[in-house]
């Protein structure tokens, strides 16, 4: 079994998220993407916007009717900073045999440096890094102070078309009144008008 990790806010959950996952579904011939909102983000201190609940349920609309797409709670329900290092410890817990990716933007890469034992976390699911655009690509030097030997070369580098997107210009578009139609699933866009989020 191969199994894919998508950690974020998902504040809200966008089309580039989901685009992410299904290429890299594709690319690395995942039979699961686990889709991991954080409860809060060990970079983003002052916390999500919408609440964990709100973050899981616009998840669930977005991956709705994809039987290899799943919302994990394991981070919700730590709760507390959602460190990387605590999820995959979690997942290989629950899944002693499969082989782990863990999926990132390329944006992530360079904030590695800042992270908890990224080692340990690349030691139990494998780096799958992915271009996103208004990003320079990631490049394999960046990559590797943060691997231990046996993993040298086992980066996968994985291409999608370039969406600049962002749950931030989602949030802002929301606030300044503007549309957010074919950015997010009409599902997600419903359930954040309805629950009238991100309103400022
Ligand atoms: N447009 C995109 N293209 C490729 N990867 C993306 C894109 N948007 C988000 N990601 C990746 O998805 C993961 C989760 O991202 P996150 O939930 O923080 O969304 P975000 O859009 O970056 O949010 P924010 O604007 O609030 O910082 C990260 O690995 C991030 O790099
Ligand atoms: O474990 C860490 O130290 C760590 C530091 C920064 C970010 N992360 C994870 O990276 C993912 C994307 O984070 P963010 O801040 O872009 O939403 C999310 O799953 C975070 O929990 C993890």
């Amino acid at each position: 079994m191969r199994i894919g990790i998508l950690g974020g806010s998902f504040d809200p959950v966008h089309y580039g998220h989901l685009m992410l996952a299904e290429r890299a579904r594709e690319q690395l011939e995942l039979d699961k993407v686990l889709f991991v909102p954080a409860a809060t983000s060990p970079l983003k201190p002052t916390g999500p916007v919408a609440s964990s609940e709100s973050r899981v349920a616009m998840l669930q609309l977005a991956i709705g009717g994809n039987e290899a797409f799943e919302v994990s709670r394991v981070e919700i329900d730590r709760g507390g900073v959602s460190y990387t290092l605590d999820t995959v410890t979690a997942i290989r817990e629950q899944f002693p045999q499969a082989e782990l990716f863990l999926m990132m933007g390329a944006d992530l890469v360079g904030q590695l440096g800042d992270w908890n034992q990224p080692e340990k976390i690349f030691a139990i699911a494998k780096p799958a890094i992915m271009n996103r655009g208004g990003y320079d690509a990631a490049t394999a030097a960046e990559i590797e102070p943060f691997l231990t030997d046996s993993e040298s070369g086992q980066v996968a580098f994985l291409q999608m078309p370039q969406i600049e997107l962002s749950s931030s210009e989602l949030r802002d578009r929301i606030g300044a009144g503007k549309s957010i139609r074919y950015h997010t699933p009409r599902a997600v866009e419903e359930f954040i008008r309805a629950e009238r989020l991100y309103v400022s």
